[in-house]
């Protein structure tokens, strides 16, 4: 289970039962589609995700940067993001599974709402571990997860985002793994996590591809998407990975700054690929902002969404590899592209998906005559952060 050097299963003995009886549910019903189990998840995530979403000519950037941008409409699917595709597969896995219980983890709240929409529909009880610190910068999603049902466990160790969170999910899996399925929110943790929820996300590189194929008569000269743990990257890369015509652009957080401060073990930004090195995290070897002793640092991001430490290994793979290009937009450029989009396309984005349009404004000299950029998500949960920032300016 390794992507060149990456990727792996890095976990203590008490979740090695846990991993291994995953791997066979996953060779089972998602490679093999045993018992119908993806035609029932495609089914499921048409009627009640509402795919496909839109490929849209976007008019007014397309004038603006003199080349045709196209929009990958994830925002416009249930809950508002791309992490119900993930979410939904993984709770019907649990069914078929045989598990009674779910539990994840999230930072922008978008993975947690997806995941507590997907348990209700599902009719699973569901906990949401999620950081103080993020609880308290995406309320509207809190209120969200609560009334689809879910509980919220507030994880109060550390800084209070995403990294404890993840750890304190995989804690509490580790005792309840019998009747407990752990929905991880990215491509991340140890196999098959990665592979899976790539495979759930791959939709929308299946979708995307095919569309810009009717629309424009051929492949995109370039896909353009956010990365935070990275599945919003690897769904809109995935199909296209073969094509080698076609470019791919990672875009991660570069915070307030890419300098890093060695003695703070504070990184302000979350620019992973380009600036991390290889270490283990969360179950895998992968790429990691760590100081010269080692210790994970901290990361930044004026998005949830983006602030998280490590990066998929798989994506840290394809970028070894000079298949993905990773590149980074810091906290104002994305600030500026989310009020770009709003006014100019009438689509608020998340603050995380701002980012790819960051990319855009900056960059688009460098891209070909046909960009396809993943809309990750809507921006109504980062409506607060960006009326304050935009005032603190
Ligand atoms: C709208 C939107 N766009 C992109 C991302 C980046 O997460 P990835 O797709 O895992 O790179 C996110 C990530 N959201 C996660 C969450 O809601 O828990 C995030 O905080 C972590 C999984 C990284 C998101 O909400």
């Amino acid at each position: 289970p390794k992507f060149g050097e990456y990727g792996g299963q890095f976990v203590p003995e008490a979740l090695m039962p846990a991993i291994e009886e995953l791997a066979d549910a996953y060779e089972r019903y998602v490679l093999n589609n045993e018992d119908g189990f993806m035609d029932e998840f495609r089914s499921r995530l048409a009627d009640f995700g509402g795919r496909p979403t839109p490929l849209q000519y976007a008019d007014q950037l397309s004038e603006r940067y003199d080349t045709d941008v196209y929009l990958k409409r994830e925002d416009l699917l249930h809950g508002g993001a791309h992490k119900l595709n993930n979410a939904l597969g993984q709770v019907l896995l649990a069914k078929y599974m045989g598990k009674e219980r779910i539990i994840a983890e999230t930072g922008a709240g978008q993975h947690g709402t997806a995941t507590a929409m997907a348990a209700a529909h599902l009719d699973m009880p569901c906990e949401i571990y999620m950081g103080e610190t993020d609880i308290a910068r995406q309320r509207p999603n809190v209120f969200r997860i609560k009334i689809n049902g879910s509980e919220v466990v507030p994880v109060t160790v550390g800084r209070g985002t995403l990294k404890e969170a993840i750890s304190e999910t995989m804690r509490e899996w580790a005792t309840t793994v019998e009747n407990t399925h752990y929905v991880i929110g990215s491509v991340v943790g140890p196999h098959p996590f990665p592979k899976m929820v790539r495979d759930f996300q791959s939709v929308i590189s299946e979708e995307a591809r095919e569309q810009a194929i009717e629309q424009t008569g051929g492949l995109p000269t370039d896909v353009v998407a956010c990365a935070g743990g990275g599945s919003n990257t690897m769904g809109a890369f995935a199909e296209f990975v073969d094509d080698e015509e076609v470019a791919l652009h990672a875009v991660e957080a570069g915070g307030s700054s890419l300098t890093v401060d060695e003695d703070e073990g504070v990184a302000p930004n979350s620019a992973t690929l380009s600036t991390g090195d290889e270490g283990v995290l969360h179950g895998a070897r992968t790429k990691l902002l760590q100081d010269s002793d080692g210790q994970i640092m901290e990361s930044h991001s004026v998005s949830a969404g983006l602030d998280y430490a490590g990066v998929g290994p798989e994506l840290a793979h394809l970028v070894d590899e000079g298949r993905v290009t990773p590149v980074n937009v810091d906290d104002d450029l994305a600030l500026e592209a989310f009020h770009r989009l709003s006014q100019d396309e009438g689509i608020i984005p998340a603050l995380e998906t701002a980012h790819a349009f960051g990319y855009l404004e900056k960059y688009h000299e460098d891209l070909g005559d046909t960009v396809v950029v993943n809309v990750s998500g809507r921006g109504d949960k980062d409506l607060e952060t960006v009326i304050e920032e935009t005032t603190k300016r």
